[in-house]
């Protein structure tokens, strides 16, 4: 392989690569051939708490330096990834099996815009001044402490920064732990942030399974703990920090509606519906899985979506004229794979898709199913993988109470052309990322996260500022002090 995949070791810690082969091996997957890339090992309870160490030690240095000075190395850092956007996508090619034409745009690059917001807007994070009379309060706006930041597998570099970057422009340290599935990009990403300047033990990586996620929310060191990852893990997560009275912020799953209403333009619903679903080989969490068709328009929305599912190429992820990549895993496809027999079952009809592909790779046609009731499993849990559901509705409050029927609450998206619905419709939705006319952007201008289960707070945009940092208030008062003896 021309690429080099393995890195210089499993962690990175206090400014540098480290590694402990005392630790479960951690192989490392390529998706699309099945082949092992790469091999690190998970860290031993003694490195993670060396990690901790190391964060809690340079937290304290770091937050003496000005907001300038700390955004200023973020912006140094998003300039870098720019720079090395290409590799790094390669990479993240390597490490999730995503295609390279995604990769390309849409991970090491969202990443470099995290750095850059966050690095921008260090410098003018404050508290405020509240007059009392004669008296005065102000308010400090203090970091939090050490982060701990746990990954999912499906944007890793996005990730990483997602949550490193508002945690470092406010002057805390943090401990990120990449999903066991795709260690390798958070790695790249600290070595980048030591080159651009940071300050050794302020981001640091280490490897591995739950339990060593488990070890760090446990620590007493920790202040703060940003989970992305699906709802069984979030519950226990948030267990855990909840007990020792920790902050956090959950990213989780979601089964968020698609509502196409008949006036709707039908090639861009048709893209929207793609994008809510076969972006990053559906294993996106935003996803809007169940699109509701109004239907008026449902046949030629399936004959169009058909038509355009044909154009799409699969294959071998590195080449940038593939659109669709393998599945992350094996244990993934197998999961759809029961997903999409299970529809069958229940008899939603099989309208494109429903097979694996034969070779080495993770790969799985691109799958739709219509005529799909709310009933069905298909319709009700979160599947992770390339299958669309379509439903059937006839009126906008039934559209409405039908999107809502869900324990999730993370996205939801509209298409019509009357613009008045598509403000009733959204506002009456439960869901914390929304679209109209659109699905699935993520700038990091924009809060986004979920309401119900999926998750609690916000990432990006001014608001996670709130979620990284928490303010001290102090009461000046001017006069004498009048007690009652
Ligand atoms: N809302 C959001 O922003 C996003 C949510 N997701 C969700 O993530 C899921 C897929 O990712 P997976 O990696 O399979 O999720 P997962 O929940 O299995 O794992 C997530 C992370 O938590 C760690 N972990 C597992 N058990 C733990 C424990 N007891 N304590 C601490 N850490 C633990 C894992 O090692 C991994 O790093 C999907 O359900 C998806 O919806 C994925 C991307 C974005």
């Amino acid at each position: 392989m021309a690429y080099e995949t393995q890195p210089t070791a499993s962690h990175f810690i206090n400014g540098t690569y480290v590694d402990d082969i005392a630790g479960t091996s951690l192989p490392v997957i390529y998706p699309a051939t099945g082949k092992v890339i790469a091999t690190l090992h998970e860290a031993t309870p003694a490195l993670v708490d060396q990690a901790l160490a190391a964060a809690a030690a340079a937290q304290i240095e770091w937050a003496k330096m000005t907001g300038r000075e700390r955004g200023r190395i973020l912006t140094d850092a998003a300039r870098l990834i720019r720079k090395r956007n290409h590799d790094l996508s390669v990479l993240e090619t390597y490490d999730t099996g995503k295609p390279y034409q995604e990769t390309s745009v849409a991970d090491a690059s969202s990443a470099a815009d995290a750095l850059e917001y966050f690095g921008g807007l260090a410098a003018s994070l404050t508290g405020e001044h509240i007059q009392l009379g004669e008296d005065w309060v102000y308010t400090v706006r203090e970091p939090l402490g050490v982060c701990v930041g746990i990954g999912a597998w499906n944007y890793p570099t996005q990730i990483a920064c997602w949550k490193a970057a508002p945690a470092l422009a406010c002057g805390n340290a943090m401990v990120f732990k990449p999903s066991e599935t795709t260690p390798l990009s958070a790695l790249k990403v600290a070595e980048i942030l030591v080159e651009a300047g940071l300050p050794a033990g302020v981001f640091n990586v280490v490897q591995g399974t739950g339990p060593v996620g488990a070890q760090l929310i446990g620590d007493p060191r920790v202040a703060k703990v940003s989970l992305t990852g699906s709802v069984p893990t979030g519950r226990k997560v948030y267990a855990a920090a909840a007990s020792n009275m920790k902050h956090v912020t959950m990213e989780l799953g979601g089964k968020s509606p698609l509502v196409i209403f008949d006036d709707a333009d039908l090639d861009n619903a048709v893209g929207g519906a793609i994008l809510a679903n076969f972006y990053s080989t559906g294993q996106v969490c935003s996803n809007g899985t169940r699109v509701f068709v109004q239907k008026g328009i449902k046949d030629a929305f399936l004959a169009r979506l058909a038509e355009r599912l044909k154009t799409a190429t699969i294959g071998d992820p590195q080449d940038p004229n593939t659109i669709i990549g393998p599945m992350v895993s094996a244990r993934q496809r197998e999961i759809v794979e029961g997903y999409i027999a299970k529809g069958i079952e229940e008899g939603a009809r099989l309208v494109a898709g429903g097979k694996r592909i034969d070779g080495d790779g993770f790969f799985i046609e691109p799958t739709i199913f219509a005529d799909v009731t709310d009933n069905m499993t298909i319709a009700k849990e979160e599947i992770f993988g390339p299958v669309m559901a379509v439903l059937d509705f006839e009126d906008e409050a039934e559209a409405i109470a039908r999107a809502n029927a869900t324990e999730f609450g993370l996205s939801a998206g509209v298409f019509t052309r009357d613009i008045s619905r598509a403000h009733r419709v959204i506002g009456q939705i439960k869901a914390g990322s929304c679209f109209i006319n659109s699905y699935n952007d993520a700038p990091v201008e924009a809060p986004f996260g979920g309401s119900k289960m999926s998750g609690v707070g916000r990432e990006n945009s001014k608001t996670a500022i709130n979620h990284y940092s928490q303010l001290k208030s102090v009461y000046v008062r001017m006069g004498d002090v009048e007690a009652p003896f």
